[in-house]
């Protein structure tokens, strides 16, 4: 039902009126947006209070990044677009951060942010909060839209929507100027210009020939590997990928956002076989996934001397040969496409070669059972590996809880060693490698699926969305956030001889994280050894209450972040 303003008051011309803020309000409602994720201010104030009036949910966060991060993890878990709002100029900049993430990652998410004046931006008068938002935002997202009239809220809400959840899911922008919501018009027609999005996503099946092409390849092949990346992930097609990847006897490699669509224990899996795969696979079909940084564009040392042919399952047609040639590209939807496969694949399919697929299992039980000490010490102050053995247990017998993970070692080796189970269950840094995630993907994990998380957090990633552990008490989240606290970023030992200075790369030695929850009413634990950190974190988990525990780490373990650490110009340096 529309929501009302108020009545005109011309005797005898009685009618029900709406103004710019019912419209939106109308319009999120009549689409199945039932979360905003925001930070009030003006002009989007009286927009929160009024959408939480009308029965949205409304996060309030304490900063934009945040609740864009929140948005845009919630449109990859929902493939609805997540909604995040702000105010005008400084509050948009603060929120484009996580558009651009949004759109780089794939993720559908609407920044809505609320501007000044149009005629006195234009003519760039000083205006409140003065910025041409439209402007800034293009190059950053998918499309964006800015309305003027009340009656164009509804189309342009519509247009959001389609624009972020079809093709390529992304991020968009949608420009509210303050003068619209107080544009008042007739309910009747108000009602009218609402627009009901259909089929917002449209399935886009895949040519029977580039499904036909694609088999053909991945029959020839000798030692073939299914790469599933999180567009695989995001697609909801979870029986359907487990049953052709099942069904072909392929070993597949899950990028990070992709562990768990079959699990990490799966006979299949080769996560624990990375480079063996990489290199020595001949036919590699890509599923969801990008040859990017994280997979070394698909070629160089990583990838071997053998040569190498790819298939390529992407809905954006852009996608193929981007880094190097694919020989058999499939345009469509992941479902589409998997299910295209498994449906030609009929009744005769040949399993790969014996030879290969137990040459991967080996490599990977060589490094399960390698990694396995590791995990078991009981050191204090903790090593990393001794303090993660503990959370892998935490997940492998809750396995429906959220992992959120970033850092630099805490996520390059809790990537690894905690295995997944289930689809959509670990949500990290995505493909920036962004610091900053932390709360606000937290947050928003648990609100839209009901799922206790466990948040893993570098001591300096987690200052970036720290803050937010206010947010989170305040709601009353299930979340429970483990610091690994090194002192610093990498290790906590960098020394400055230069000057009085720290060193660039250390923190406050001996921090206590905990006190920030406790400050805000959650329960703060201080764990030093990996049995403290157990049983917190288990109280945590079974209790659902909001728990932050500060997890001593060695200020000497760690080192630069995996691969990224090649990257670094002191590294190569070193190497010379
Ligand atoms: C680029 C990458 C995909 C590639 O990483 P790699 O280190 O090559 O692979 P990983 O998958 O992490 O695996 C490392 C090794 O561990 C092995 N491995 C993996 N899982 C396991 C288990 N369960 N047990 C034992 N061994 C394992 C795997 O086979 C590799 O060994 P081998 O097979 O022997 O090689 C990754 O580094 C990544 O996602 N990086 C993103 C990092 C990021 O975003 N950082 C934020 C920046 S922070 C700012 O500084």
């Amino acid at each position: 039902m529309l929501n009302t303003a108020t009545k005109s008051e011309a005797p005898g011309t009685e009618q029900e009126l709406t103004d710019g803020f019912h419209l939106v309000i109308d319009a999120l409602k009549l689409n199945g947006i039932n979360t905003i994720y925001n930070v009030p201010g003006i002009p989007i104030t009286d927009l929160g209070r009024m959408s939480q009036a009308a029965g949205i949910r409304v996060i309030s966060f304490r900063h934009e990044q945040n609740a864009g991060y929140a948005a845009g993890i919630a449109g990859f878990l929902t493939k609805k677009p997540g909604v995040c709002l702000t105010v005008s100029a400084p509050g948009f900049l603060n929120g484009l951060t996580a558009l651009a993430h949004a759109t780089t990652n794939c993720y559908p998410m609407i920044l809505i942010s609320g501007s000044s004046e149009r005629e006195i931006v234009d003519l760039q008068q000083g205006d409140y909060e003065e910025m041409d938002q439209l402007a800034i935002a293009k190059p950053l997202c998918k499309a964006a839209y800015r309305v003027l009239h009340a009656q164009d809220i509804g189309i342009g809400l519509a247009r959001a929507i389609r624009a972020a959840v079809s093709g390529r899911p992304g991020g968009v922008y949608l420009d509210l100027p303050a003068k619209l919501f107080g544009q008042v018009m007739n309910a009747d027609a108000g009602a009218k210009s609402l627009v009901k999005v259909i089929d917002a996503a449209p399935a886009q099946i895949p040519s029977p020939a580039s499904v036909k092409r694609a088999l053909d390849v991945l029959k020839s092949a000798k030692r073939p590997l299914i790469i599933l990346g999180k567009g695989a992930a995001y697609a909801q097609a979870d029986e359907e990928i487990k049953s052709f990847v099942e069904k072909s006897g392929v070993p597949f490699l899950p990028m990070s956002m992709a562990k768990g669509l079959l699990p990490d224990t799966h006979p299949q899996c080769a996560g624990a076989a990375r480079s063996t795969v990489l290199k020595e696979s001949d036919v590699v079909m890509l599923i969801g996934a990008r040859l990017n940084w994280l997979l070394s564009h698909g070629k160089g040392k990583t990838w071997g001397e053998a040569p190498k042919k790819f298939i390529q399952v992407d809905i954006e047609p852009k996608e193929m040969d981007s880094n190097v040639e694919i020989v058999a590209p499939v345009v469509g939807d992941i479902g589409s496409a998997v299910s295209a496969f498994i449906q030609a694949m009929g009744t005769g399919w040949t399993a790969p070669s014996a030879d290969w697929t137990k040459a991967v299992q080996s490599k990977r039980e060589d490094n399960v059972a390698k990694m396995a000490p590791k995990l078991m010490n009981n050191k204090s102050p903790m090593d990393y590996h001794g303090a993660l053995g503990v959370l892998k247990n935490v997940i492998k017998e809750r396995p429906d809880a959220i992992l959120v993970n970033e850092g630099a070692n805490t996520l390059d080796l809790a990537r690894g060693v905690i295995d997944m189970y289930k689809p959509r269950k670990r949500l990290d840094v995505g493909t920036w490698g962004v610091m900053g995630i932390g709360m606000g993907q937290a947050i928003a994990a648990t609100l839209e699926t009901g799922h206790p998380v466990l948040a893993v957090e570098g001591d300096s990633a987690f200052g970036f969305s720290g803050m937010e552990v206010e947010t989170i008490c305040r709601y009353n989240l299930p979340i429970c956030v483990v610091i690994f606290n090194n002192d610093g970023i990498y290790r906590g030992t960098d020394v400055n001889n230069a000057n009085s200075d720290p060193a660039t790369t250390v923190f406050v030695k001996g921090a206590r994280y905990d006190k920030m929850m406790e400050a805000f009413g959650g329960v703060g634990i201080n764990a030093t050894s990996p049995d403290e950190l157990k049983r917190a974190v288990n109280e945590a988990m079974d209790s659902g209450k909001p728990t932050l525990i500060n997890a001593v780490i060695d200020p000497a373990a760690g080192s630069e972040s995996g691969r990224i650490g090649n990257l670094n110009p002191q590294s190569v340096l070193k190497k010379k």
